[in-house]
């Protein structure tokens, strides 16, 4: 791992640190904020089940003969085909849509969801790679449906790569969370009359994703409606876990066992690509993590908002930003700061995994005229032992260019001001903006702000995009040379702290 590694970082944030910032659903973007719908609503629906179903509907129709399909998004492009019934399906795309940018695919987006949704349930770790692909065009039909037979479904999970005690154990694994509804089958959930149109029957009696279903199948308690219907062309659950004359069903009767084989069979479900997609290898938690990286502009100097991420706390440790100038050298003399916060992050999954996240956040005044070409930073962990310096194996973390900067504290979702240095002026100022997902949306100029006066030798200039939440590169042009702010983001605009 070497900063910045733009997938890795994104992907690493999504699982492992949370927002932090008090009050979670503020946020468009959080994660965090939207699973406390393990269970919500007076019927017990689970956005965590909402959101485990929709990766098992875009994964399934891999074919594994020909090597195509797999969790690939293609299912954005197939929810209006029956097999795709659900309000949930909507529910989901509509969660993870704010996420996917020209580096993180929707379908990575999904896999992630995956692993929260199970974390968040109390379900097992699921590891997670990154590097999926969108398809642009639907795939085949092919998500198994109630009223197909054992045989048809055998090998559709064969097609999708499981083997038929696969078949079982991910069928029990997915039914442990959420259940069927009315609206979506009309014929196993009868509408309460005079109540509400919009049924619900769970497939067991906890929200967790643990192993009720299994004991309450194996003991006859079961209101799984895909057990008990009393049309039986309908439950395919009860054809699929005694398929076995229910071996497997009673070796996931026990915890442990039922933890790990969800956990092995999630993660080849969400690992099922195109042949010719090739992931990453799993993503662990980055022990020292530089993000937030923002050199923007104050009213006296420059500023550099950086943030580092450790995932133990240490209330003794001291960390310092260091930096240097554009000479390489720190000639205003004074190029270092201390953190303006320290903030826990810790998510659900982080702290399952025993970790406590936190983060220290900089904002260090950068001499404009001097600038600034790298930065690093010294540790200190207040333990008697020799401070370290992590400076990205040696290179340091470099900021590219200060010639088009984003302003995120006089920007809104709206409008995006960006700072432009004058001494040369530029021939054109624009964005490219990606609204939440892989292509290009627009690219568009930008116009000088006459209301904001220059200063410190920046001009300033503004946009009013219609779209408010979307992810942008920022370009200036310069003497023919073409200067980058890569991947800026509006959540930026209205989550940046005020220093
Ligand atoms: C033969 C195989 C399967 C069949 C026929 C099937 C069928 C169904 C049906 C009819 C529903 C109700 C959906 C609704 O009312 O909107 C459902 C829900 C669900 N299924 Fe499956 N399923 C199968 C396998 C799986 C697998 C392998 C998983 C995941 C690993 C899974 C995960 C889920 C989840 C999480 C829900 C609850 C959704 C919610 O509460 O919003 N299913 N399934």
């Amino acid at each position: 791992y070497h900063w910045p590694s733009p997938l890795i970082d994104q992907v690493e944030g999504l699982l492992y640190e949370g927002r932090g910032e008090g009050n979670p659903d503020n946020s468009l973007l959080d994660f965090v904020g939207k699973l406390a719908q393990c269970q919500s609503g007076s019927l017990g629906e689970s956005g965590a089940a909402e959101w485990i179903r929709f990766a098992y509907h875009d994964a399934a129709t891999h074919n594994a003969d020909d090597g195509t399909g797999g969790l690939d998004n293609s299912l954005l492009l197939e929810l209006d085909r029956d097999e795709n019934v659900g309000v949930g399906m909507k529910h989901a795309k509509a969660d993870f849509s704010h996420f996917p940018n020209k580096y993180l695919s929707f379908s990575d987006v999904t896999a992630v969801g995956l692993a929260l949704a199970s974390a968040q349930c109390q379900g097992p770790i699921v590891p997670i790679r990154a590097g999926r692909l969108d398809a642009s065009v639907p795939g085949p039909f092919g998500v198994p449906r109630p009223e197909q037979t054992l045989e048809e479904h055998t090998e559709s999970f064969r097609l999708q790569g499981f083997n038929p005690l696969d078949m079982i154990s991910l069928t029990a694994c997915g039914h442990s969370v959420g259940g069927v509804r009315s609206n979506d089958f009309p014929a196993m959930v009868p509408a309460i009359p005079g109540v509400s149109a919009d049924n619900f029957i769970l497939f067991d009696t906890t929200t967790a994703l643990d192993n009720t279903v299994v004991l309450q199948y194996l003991n006859g308690t079961t209101k799984n409606a895909l057990v008990v219907d009393k049309n039986a062309t309908l439950i395919s659950d009860f054809r699929i876990f005694n398929s076995d004359g229910n071996v497997t069903m009673n070796q996931l009767a026990d915890p442990e066992t039922f933890d790990q084989t969800c956990s092995r069979l999630f993660a080849q479900m969400i690992d099922t690509v195109p042949s010719t997609v090739t992931l990453t290898d799993v993503i662990d938690p980055i022990p020292n993590k530089v993000d937030g990286v923002q050199l923007s502009i104050g009213f006296d100097t420059l500023l550099l908002r950086a943030s580092l991420r450790f995932i133990n706390e240490n209330d003794r440790r001291v960390v310092t930003i260091l930096w240097a100038d554009k000479n390489g050298g720190c000639t205003s003399g004074a190029c270092s700061a201390t953190p303006v916060s320290i903030r826990d992050v810790t998510t659900t999954l982080s702290s399952r995994l025993g970790l406590s996240v936190n983060k220290y956040d900089f904002a260090a005044p950068v001499n404009a005229t001097t600038s600034i070409s790298k930065f690093w930073f010294q540790i200190d962990e207040g333990d008697g032992s020799a401070p370290t310096t992590l400076d990205n194996d040696g290179t340091g973390y470099e900021i590219p260019q200060d010639r088009v900067l984003y302003v995120p504290n006089s920007s809104t979702m709206l409008t995006t001001i960006v700072a432009v240095r004058n001494d040369i002026p530029p021939s054109r100022v624009y964005m490219d903006v990606y609204a939440r997902g892989p292509n290009l949306t627009t690219t568009v100029d930008f116009a000088r702000a006459t209301d904001i006066a220059s200063r410190l030798g920046y001009d300033f200039y503004t946009y009013d995009y219609t779209g408010v939440d979307f992810t942008f590169d920022l370009h200036s042009v310069v003497n023919g040379t073409t200067y980058t702010e890569d991947i800026r983001d509006t959540y930026f605009a209205t989550n940046t702290p005020d220093f």
